[in-house]
């Protein structure tokens, strides 16, 4: 489980966030969502230590991950697999390399070893017969599950995802949401999801969170995301509903 308890992270004059708390629990997708600008980023660098919050606490299974020793840290961050926005793959690296890549770095499990793992991560993800090839001459949809495949190649407890839809077809995306929320289910993975897609908030939001100016307005799931009376997340949605039928 994680939680995060009043996160406050100022960047200049600009507060960006302004005291966030929740829960993330093992096996559920969590959905952090609102508008440009709304601080979701900055909220989940927090969380995986890319930035420091001015005040605040993230408990990690109740290991408080900003005043811990750097050894507790370090075994956090092996913990954690993320998998960023636009993938990040190397591009000199093939499909395999790329989901070998935190093994080779962070593990001292033999060539034969690690092989086996990366067979399995590709199979997970439905790559099995593209391991050796390049990341230029693999679709969009591919290019998120060699992602998500590397994300969950040290077998995380916690895995972040930024807008794993973001620049994908529909259908592409549906099936990377439910990639992502089998695996949680299946290995009992704390997640947590950054979007924008209105499909993802319908379709596997088992806990939303939606942010506004730094705050959390609003918190519930895919069952009660229309019916709140925030007028934020109305507009917020019905932008969103709007976005997508221009989109058709
Ligand atoms: N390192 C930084 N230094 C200064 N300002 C920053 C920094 N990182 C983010 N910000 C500002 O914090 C605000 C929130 O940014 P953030 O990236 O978290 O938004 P977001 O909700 O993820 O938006 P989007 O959906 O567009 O990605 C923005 O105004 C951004 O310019």
């Amino acid at each position: 489980m994680i939680e995060i308890k009043n996160i406050e992270k100022t960047f200049g004059d600009r507060q960006v966030l302004a005291g966030i708390s929740g829960t993330f629990k093992p096996g559920e997708t969590s959905l952090i969502i609102g508008g440009s600008g709304t601080g979701k980023s900055v909220l989940l660098k927090c969380m995986i230590g890319l930035i420091k919050p001015d005040s605040g606490e993230v408990l990690y299974d109740g290991r408080n991950f900003l005043t811990t020793g750097l050894d507790d840290q370090k075994t956090i961050r092996r913990e954690m697999g993320v998998l960023f926005q636009g993938s990040a793959l190397f591009d000199s690296k093939t499909v395999s390399e790329n989901i070998r890549f935190p093994l080779d770095m962070l593990t001292d499990q033999s060539t034969s070893e690690k092989e086996d793992r990366v067979q399995e991560c590709l199979r997970r993800v439905g790559l099995e017969t593209a391991g050796d090839r390049m990341p230029s001459e693999i679709s969009g949809g591919m290019k998120k599950r060699v992602g998500i495949a590397r994300a969950i190649v040290l077998n995380p407890k916690y895995l972040f995802c930024d807008e794993p839809n973001s620049g994908l077809d529909p259908l592409t995306s549906i099936k990377i949401d439910q990639l992502i929320s089998e695996i949680t289910d299946e290995y009992q993975i704390t997640t947590v999801v950054i979007t924008h897609d209105m499909n993802s908030m319908m379709e596997i939001g088992e806990k939303i969170m939606f942010l506004y100016k730094g705050k959390k307005l609003w918190e519930g799931n895919s069952d009660t995301l229309t019916q709140s009376d925030i007028k934020e997340l109305n507009e917020f949605i019905y932008a969103n509903k709007l976005l997508r039928e221009m989109e058709k």
